[in-house]
């Protein structure tokens, strides 16, 4: 069997083509900045920080904009001043954007009245758009996320250096249809706080470079092999091959196989990395994972990101917790309480509770806190935007209530004010660990 969930190109040349330009460009991260990231993951698996980890399921090049890469930004700052501040915990912030074009699928196919095409597997494969043209797979779209994930991750630096992401905007980012909700509201509470906390420290002389910008890295999940193998460089510092198209990539819950081209690449780069568990996963899996992934058992280098569902993970996750631990492995436990809570409402819209994530990450919190290890962090499917895609939540957004703003290409996301509620939350929950 080949490697699970790649493309079906139907020429290999023009595939040859594609890789060929790939291999030509310049990296998108510096290998240096991955180890920076590396060490910081390292502080997390050591209990000293938390992960926030968060952006769509599928970026689309179509979402390559001044106003959806600023909006994105801006609620994971908003979020991370949150975590930050209300919990006392330093926050290692990751996007999860400029190269999370391509999706692994349940099917290769999709049916609308009667018509059978291929599915939809992310703008890095084929077009969303239902049409024979558009499903088909087409290894040009490669480069147009290379130069897609380019742009993104060039604007991103730009705010996070430049000004925009300055702890003194802390008011600033609170803007729009959030500021009126009941979590923009404590937002804005909370930054006043910090507001005159910075006017002091001004006031006293201290006013650290800190303050001005913010370390912000990327990630995507390490899906398409001819992209992330074009993408691999040897680093010229220290010999060894990094994934250069983004700071962290990590594997998922249907690339996992242990003796699979996943795995096998992951093993090879010096990223750190991260491997999503589903409730399937036994304690030996996770080991044989980690023995294969971090044989040096190097501290940053692994990451778990758990994904149970918020029904299973209080039985599910204490026996791999338990067997990892006692096994003396070093890894960052991170909850997705997204992706073990979808499911399919009347109306046919993907969608998940916003009680169930909320679950999840106390189910994820609460096992944690009774086997004394650290729950490291959250990785969440969300927007900077007013989508009307997952239920619940403050503002009570029912199943009737998703066809008026449903715009994901693929899995539902937070929206704006459920992010923001979700950091309150999760800022309690990490008081009491
Ligand atoms: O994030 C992604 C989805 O969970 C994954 O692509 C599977 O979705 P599907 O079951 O709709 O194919
Ligand atoms: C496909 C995803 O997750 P998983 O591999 O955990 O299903 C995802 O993160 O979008
Ligand atoms: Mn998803």
């Amino acid at each position: 069997m080949g490697p699970a969930q790649q493309p079906s190109y139907p020429d290999q040349v023009a595939v040859e083509a594609a890789v060929a330009r790939l291999r030509t460009q310049p990296p998108l991260v510096f290998a240096g900045e991955c180890d920076e990231l590396k060490a910081k993951i390292g502080a997390v698996a050591r209990g000293e920080a938390f992960l926030l980890q968060g952006g769509d399921c599928a970026e689309t090049f179509a979402g390559v904009t001044a106003d959806n890469v600023r909006n994105k930004l801006r609620v994971i700052l908003q979020m991370a001043v949150v975590l930050t501040y209300a919990a006392s915990v330093p926050v290692v912030k990751l996007g999860r954007l400029a190269g999370q074009y391509a999706k692994p699928r349940s099917s290769d196919f999709e049916t609308r009245d009667g018509i059978t095409l291929p599915a939809y597997r992310g703008d890095a494969v084929n077009g969303y758009e239902f049409s024979e043209d558009s499903r088909r797979h087409d290894p040009q779209r490669l480069v147009d996320v290379y130069n897609a994930s380019a742009a993104t991750l060039n604007l991103v630096r730009a705010f996070v250096t430049g000004g925009y992401a300055d702890l003194r905007q802390v008011h600033a980012w609170n803007t729009d249809f959030v500021r009126e909700s009941t979590a923009g509201q404590r937002y804005e509470e909370m930054a006043n706080d910090i507001a005159r906390a910075l006017t002091f420290m001004k006031a006293i002389g201290a006013d650290p470079d800190e303050f001005h910008r913010v370390d912000f890295h990327s990630s995507h999940e390490a899906l398409v092999l001819e992209y992330e193998h074009a993408m691999t460089r040897i680093d010229s510092r220290t010999q060894l091959p990094y994934d250069v198209s983004g700071h962290f990539v990590w594997i998922g819950e249907r690339t996992r196989q242990l003796d699979g081209a996943h795995v096998e690449m992951l093993r090879h780069i010096q990223n750190p990395i991260g491997v999503k568990l589903g409730p399937t996963t036994s304690a030996d899996d996770a080991l044989a994972l980690a023995g294969r992934l971090n044989p040096d058992n190097e501290p940053g280098r692994l990451t778990f990101i758990t994904r149970f569902g918020a029904a299973r993970i209080r039985d599910g996750l204490p026996q791999l917790i338990e067997k990892v631990t006692a096994a003396g492995v070093e890894v960052a436990w991170v909850c997705d309480p997204m992706h073990g809570n979808t499911f399919e409402a009347s109306s046919g819209y993907k969608t998940r509770r916003f009680d169930d994530v909320i679950d999840e990450v106390q189910g994820f919190f609460d096992v944690h806190r009774s086997l004394g290890t650290w729950p490291g962090g959250i990785h969440v499917e969300l927007t900077g935007d007013d989508v009307t895609e997952c239920v619940g939540g403050g503002e009570l957004l029912d199943e009737a209530g998703l066809a008026d703003r449903y715009e994901s290409v693929c899995d539902p996301r937070l929206n704006r004010v459920q992010s923001l509620e979700l950091a309150f939350l999760v800022a309690k929950m990490l008081r009491q660990a």
